[in-house]
This record gives C-alpha cells, structure tokens and sequence, in this order.
C-alpha cells in the first residue's frame, strides 16, 4: 500500500455497508445534511442572505494571470488519511496562504469526513481578498445559495456524482449567482460532460472519488484536451514545487493542494515556495 492509499480504514476506506464506493457514500451523508439544514433555515431565508452579500469576485480572471496559481486549501482531515491538522483559525491560516502569494483559498465545508464547515467558509471570507471556493459535495441548489450567502466566489461541482442534467442546472444557477463554478473530473468521459455542460474552470482530480486512490498522469491525459479558454487546474497530489511544475508542463493553470500546506510548520512558506516554482521562467506556461 502506498502512502497515498493508507489512514483511516485502510485499503478498505469508507467502505460502508449498502455503499459501492466512497463516493456514494459521502453523497448519502451529504444529502442527510442537506435536508436537515433546509428544515432549520428555509431556501427563502439563505437566498435573502445571498442577496445581501456582496458581489463574488471574478475567479475566471485571477487564475488566468501569469504563473502557475496556487489554490490553497483548508482541510483538517480525509478520507483517505484520516485527520491531517488541527486547524483551530481557519481564518488565520487563509491569511498566510493569502501572504504567501496563494492565487485563491479552496474551503472544505462537509463536516463529516472532512471536518470543515459554512462557518470556516464565512471566517475565511471575511479574512482575505482573493476568491473563495466552497469545497463541498454540492448536489441541490439550496448549496448553491448557502455558498453564496457565506462569500463564496467559486463552487465545486464533481461531475461523477451529478446527472447531466443537474450538473447543467447547478453550473446555470451557480453563474446566476454571479459566482464561478469548479467542473470536477476525473476520466475523458466526464471531461466530455464538463465541456458539453459549458464549464469554463475544469478541475482534473488525481485522486478517484470512488477509490481514493491518487495518480497524477490522470492530468496529463486530459488537460491536453481542453479548449485554451477553459482554465485547467490540476488537484491533489502536489507535495512540493517538483509536482507543480510536473503539472505545469502538462498544461496547468493552477494547481490545488490541501495536505502538502496544512501539514507545514509555515504554510505561508509552503505556498510562497509553489508560487515561486510558477512563476519561475523555466516553468512552463499553457498556450493560449
Ligand atoms: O490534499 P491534496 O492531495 O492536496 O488534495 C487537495 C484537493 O485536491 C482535494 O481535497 C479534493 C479534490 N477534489 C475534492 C472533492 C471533494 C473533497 C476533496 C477534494
């Protein structure tokens, strides 16, 4: 077994009885939350909120700068690995990825396997100037709209475990709200749906949702494929510069990277160090 692969439950993570996968499973959980949240604040009332919030920032036009972007995570735990940091300020350690140059700050908001929370999403917010991406299992418009009314400027969506026409549904609702959508993909297939449902920002996920397991050459085979106006952002599996760069030859706009900050004793160095390595003029550039 690889580190990769090893934390809690092993082999067999998350492995739940009645469940195929990881994924579903999470989803299950998600969708339980879901409907909890909506019973103690109706849709009505987070849409007034999102009203009054102020307007998202343009994600779109700040990954496509020059140099490579650092999109840096708050992540306290996985999965795959168990708990990872303790994280008691999120807002604090948004302010040093900010410091350290981070392009964007990516929020985990479910609870239940990632130990994240809307409350980090709006500490975070209120912190940093730079946009903030709800990272979540997003999979009804009412999470849309709670995004929103807690600052959110980008939205997570992960194709494999959204039909067609809901994906298409989200992203609409999603750019209504003035916000950006992150179309998550992991294979050609969803990369095809990602494209065919008008994402702009496609995310290509090294670890497979269904099996947690990490293989970086995922990004190489797809990023080639997609259009030049469309941002690519390489997620997880970035451990150091060596791994941005990689990623940056094979096309990358950005890249995502939860584990390799939290676990720093200076996240701010951490993030400053990628963001050197993208902006270095050996490392190489996307073609537009
Ligand atoms: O901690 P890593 O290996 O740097 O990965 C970060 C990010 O890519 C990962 O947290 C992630 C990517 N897509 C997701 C979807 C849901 C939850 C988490 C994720």
């Amino acid at each position: 077994m690889t580190s990769d692969q090893a934390g809690a439950g092993g082999g067999s993570a998350g492995h739940g009885p009645g469940h195929a996968n990881v994924l579903e499973e999470i989803l299950a959980g998600v969708r339980e939350e879901v409907a909890a949240r909506q019973e103690r604040t109706p849709l009505e009332e987070v849409r007034a909120r999102a009203a009054a919030t102020p307007a998202a920032i343009d994600a779109y036009a700040a990954l496509r700068k020059p140099g490579v972007a650092v999109i840096a995570e708050v992540k306290r735990s996985s999965p795959s690995r168990g708990a990872l940091a303790d994280i008691p300020d999120p807002a604090d350690l948004a302010e040093q990825y900010a410091a350290g140059g981070a392009r964007c700050i990516s929020v985990l908001t479910e609870g239940r396997w990632f130990g994240g929370s809307l409350a980090d999403l709006a500490a975070v917010r209120a912190a940093v100037g730079v946009p903030v991406l709800r990272k979540d299992f997003v999979v009804s418009s009412y999470q849309v709209h709670e995004a929103r009314a807690h600052g959110a400027d980008l939205v997570l969506l992960i194709v494999a475990a959204l039909e067609q026409n809901v994906l298409v549904g989200l992203l609409e609702r999603i750019e209504s709200l003035g916000m950006t959508a992150l179309v998550e993909v992991h294979n050609e297939e969803e990369a095809d749906r990602a494209l065919d449902a008008g994402a702009q920002v496609i995310g290509v996920n090294a670890r497979d949702l269904r099996t947690l397991q990490v293989d970086r050459s995922v990004f190489e085979r797809i990023a080639p494929g997609l259009p030049n106006n469309v941002v690519k952002i390489a997620e997880s599996g970035v451990r150091g510069p060596h791994d941005l760069i990689r990623y940056a030859s094979a096309g990358a706009d950005a890249v995502l990277v939860g584990e390799g900050l939290v676990t720093q004793k200076s996240p701010r160095d951490a993030v400053a160090e990628l963001v050197n390595a993208g902006n270095h003029p050996a490392t190489p550039r996307p073609v537009r």
